[in-house]
């Protein structure tokens, strides 16, 4: 639709006067954020000045402490007005430069007049009017942009639904107080907007997609009665973005109850975490929590065992081999094993054997004595009654080994080896017994001028500091023998359950990896799970809301460890079927084992089917690789064909990968990537590919930070989730991706490209290149 000289001026004139007004409440604002700050840098100054200390007397003190807490509770009040007032700034600030994107004019069922509704990234009030100049785009009459077109339109209120008819929808692009575009749209929100937002250059960090939510996508993001929320979308679909919308969207309409950091994010690795930080403080709101489930093992696990890590598990299946090694063979029919649905309904049904016979204990000991036998422990849980569950009978077990271990002290204090401590205890230890003395009798008269006194409290202490490590095992269970209940359950599974292939061969690596101390990935989470099921699960009430990225590659144990970790929470769960590609991917066939975690009444799936991030082109030649790639639609946005280069020896690929690269960075494209199948392939590109490019090049390995700017090689894995303007495949031959288990590995990579796709080959290459139409690439065998 074309706009009038006329619909120009005006809307010229509006957003003039709006970010005039903008500028005089930022004026302002800035004033009190300049006052405030001056407060409190006074406050913290001269906090002592107002503070009269006196601990001479109870009174005093208590003065003293009353005028603490006074000046403690005023900078505390200055520093909160600080935060809130610059955050209205900054909020404004955004405001000024682009004042909003969309405008709707609507006029509600029974009423005359028509009212023009602009959206933006916050609201904005008239203080004369008290009219709106511009709504929040999560405001509920907000929804109407994103689901209508003009036309009759429908929107919920808190207080119902309201009917109307839109009869105007505008898009703008406002930058710096100007309008550089504006069109009329029509039901869709204006491909042309989208397709030029689309067409630019990717950097390291994720962008908001505010200004062109899909109403799809809107339903994911305003969706706010479901438990279990499921979106399952083709690579690109936009499900990371729709859900760090859909935190602010929550942020905005929950404000009263809800704050950032009660809501967690779980990134597939630490470089997609750094990439999407920018997006929620971009849109105003505080960032929420940001982790990796690798983190939580790590966290829970990590001080008593070495955990392996999932790219280190995915770097040793990606480079063994099946044909040629028995134990690579065993482990990867383990890992499938210990990630599927049985294993955790086997292992459940061990730990309620447990409760009738089959606990192990470790004795508890002091140096070469032991204290309480492994017998005594395993006839004292036993003793309950079996109706006690088994994380209350620990605990009991813990009050009354409590008890043995003071009457242990007490009789251990006339041992002949405390004398000798005592002898040699240094002044300084002396000292911290005298305080410690001092601190059980609450300051009163404790003297040393007792000689039995003085052997009596000094023999307790060295007692008890000897002791102090055997109280911390029995507070944390350390007594209950959970490597060796977890050895056991294989033994178990041998005698009465169906055993997967190469039983004998798993069971000796998973003895062999606990003996080391070492815990393989595949076994961290069960492991996990069976110590939480025996000695109670930790629960976490704060976290309202999660949020899990890459939910196809979290096995049944890990979703269910995420639910009983967080109670009371709702979760969103990201996941694409095709991207699944670890080992363990094959637990999930269909979604089932997400959808039945809270059952079907709390559990809603949206499917989002297009894909927004790469060109027609791409897509079309990516989603012939997996199975139902029919049904992603590309986006009306057209590129370069993919391209696959065929090169006969490596010198040649990295002549052809280097001159590719400072082409594609000449032609203006900022990040591109050179995608190696696993970390090992990454480093040999990597140290071949840097003399031969001007331009700096950077290597991303799992324990990068963040994501660098510019040309990278990053491994297979490390790049899901994220996205670069151009993709060059290291080596797409048919040796790097010709098992079927390497088919969504190598999907996962080729849709991480934006504009540009070229897919290298040393030799033959991959099947699931040439099983593409032969007109849905360009290739090219020529020599360098
Ligand atoms: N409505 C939209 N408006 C503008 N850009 C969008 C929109 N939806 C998606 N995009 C863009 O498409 C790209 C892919 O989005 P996103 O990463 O959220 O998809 P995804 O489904 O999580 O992808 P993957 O599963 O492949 O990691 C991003 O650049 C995002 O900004």
């Amino acid at each position: 639709m074309s706009l009038s000289e006329q619909d120009w001026t005006q809307e010229e004139q509006r957003v003039h006067k709006v970010t005039e007004k903008i500028g005089v409440h930022m004026e302002r604002l800035e004033a009190e954020v300049g006052l405030v700050r001056s407060d409190v840098v006074s406050i913290r100054k001269h906090f002592w000045d107002e503070v009269t200390v006196d601990f001479s007397t109870t009174d005093g003190a208590v003065e003293t402490i009353a005028s603490l807490k006074q000046q403690a509770e005023m900078l505390s009040e200055r520093e909160r007005s600080h935060r809130h007032s610059s955050a209205a700034l900054m909020k404004l600030k955004r405001l000024y430069r682009t004042p909003y994107f969309g405008r709707i004019d609507f006029v509600e069922r029974g009423e005359r007049r028509e009212e023009a509704i602009y959206l933006g990234i916050a609201s904005f009030l008239d203080e004369d009017t008290g009219d709106y100049l511009v709504y929040d785009w999560r405001a509920p009459i907000s929804s109407l942009y994103y689901d209508y077109g003009p036309g009759e339109a429908v929107y919920e209120t808190p207080n119902g639904t309201v009917t109307g008819d839109m009869l105007l929808k505008r898009q703008y692009v406002i930058r710096d107080g100007h309008i550089h575009y504006m069109f009329d749209t029509g039901l869709t929100i204006g491909d042309e907007l989208l397709k030029q937002v689309l067409s630019r250059s990717s950097d390291a960090q994720m962008k908001t997609i505010v200004a062109t939510i899909q109403k799809e996508q809107n339903r994911i993001i305003r969706n706010d009665y479901s438990r279990m929320l499921i979106v399952q979308g083709a690579a690109g679909s936009g499900k990371t973005s729709a859900a760090l919308q859909r935190v602010a969207f929550l942020l905005y309409k929950h404000r009263e109850t809800l704050q950032a950091d009660q809501m967690l994010l779980f990134s597939p690795n630490p470089l997609f975490n750094s990439y999407v930080a920018t997006v929620l403080p971009e849109l105003g709101e505080d960032n929420m929590q940001q982790t990796t489930f690798q983190a939580y093992l790590e966290h829970r696990l990590g001080d008593s065992f070495e955990v392996e890590d999932s790219f280190a598990q995915l770097e040793y299946v990606l480079t063994g081999s099946e044909s040629e090694d028995a134990d690579y063979t065993a482990r990867m029919s383990g890992i499938a094993y210990k990630s599927s649905v049985q294993f955790l309904h086997t292992v459940q049904s061990y730990k309620q054997r447990l409760e009738r016979a089959g606990m192990l204990f470790k004795p508890i000991v002091m140096g070469e004595k032991e204290i309480v036998s492994e017998a005594r422990l395993h006839e004292r849980f036993y003793a309950y009654d079996a109706a006690i569950r088994l994380p209350n009978r620990l605990e009991l077990m813990r009050g009354w080994l409590k008890d043995l271990l003071d009457d242990f002290a007490e009789l251990e204090k006339h041992e002949g080896w405390v004398e000798d401590e005592i002898e040699l205890l240094s002044s300084e230890d002396y000292h911290r017994a005298y305080r410690q003395l001092r601190r059980m009798q609450g300051g009163r008269g404790a003297t040393f001028d007792d000689f039995d006194k003085e052997r009596d409290l000094l023999a307790g202490f060295v007692v008890r500091e000897r002791l102090r490590p055997v109280r911390a095992d029995i507070e944390r269970l350390a007594f209950v023998d959970m490597a060796g209940l977890y050895r056991q359950l294989f033994s178990d599974i041998s005698a009465d359950s169906p055993q997967p292939l190469h039983w004998p061969a798993i069971c000796e690596q998973t003895h062999c990896a606990l003996a080391a101390g070492k815990l393989l990935y595949e076994d961290a989470t069960p492991f996990l799970y069976l110590m939480e099921a025996v000695q109670g699960f930790h629960t976490n009430n704060a976290v309202r809301h999660v949020i899990v990225d890459e939910a196809q590659d979290y096995t049944p144990f890990q979703m269910e460890v995420l639910k009983r970790l967080f109670p009371r929470c709702r979760m969103t769960a990201l996941g694409d079927l095709n991207q699944a590609i670890y080992a363990h991917a094959s637990a999930y066939s269909d979604i089932d084992p997400i959808a039945d975690l809270y059952g079907p009444e709390q559990t809603e799936v949206i499917r989002l089917h297009r894909s927004y991030r790469s060109t027609r082109e791409i897509v079309e030649f990516t989603r012939g690789i997996v199975p139902g790639g029919d049904a992603i639609e590309p986006f009306t946005r057209s590129g370069a064909k993919p391209r696959v280069v065929r090169v006969s020896d490596r010198g040649s690929l990295h002549s052809r990968i280097a001159a590719e690269t400072e082409r594609l960075l000449r032609e203006g494209y900022a990040s591109v990537a050179i995608i190696a199948k696993t970390a090992s392939e990454s480093t040999l590109a990597y140290e071949a590919l840097k003399p031969l490019m001007s331009a700096p090049l950077r290597l991303m390995n799992p324990s990068s930070p963040e994501l660098a700017q510019g040309p990278l090689v990053i491994p297979s894995y490390l790049a899901k989730g994220v996205e670069f303007d151009a993709v060059l495949i290291y080596d797409g031959s048919g040796g790097q991706y010709g098992r079927e288990s390497e088919r969504k590995l190598f999907y996962t990579a080729c849709t991480r490209a934006m504009h540009e796709l070229c897919i290298f080959t040393l030799g033959e290459p991959s099947p699931f290149v040439l099983a593409q139409p032969s007109d849905s690439y360009d290739f090219d065998s020529s020599p360098a």
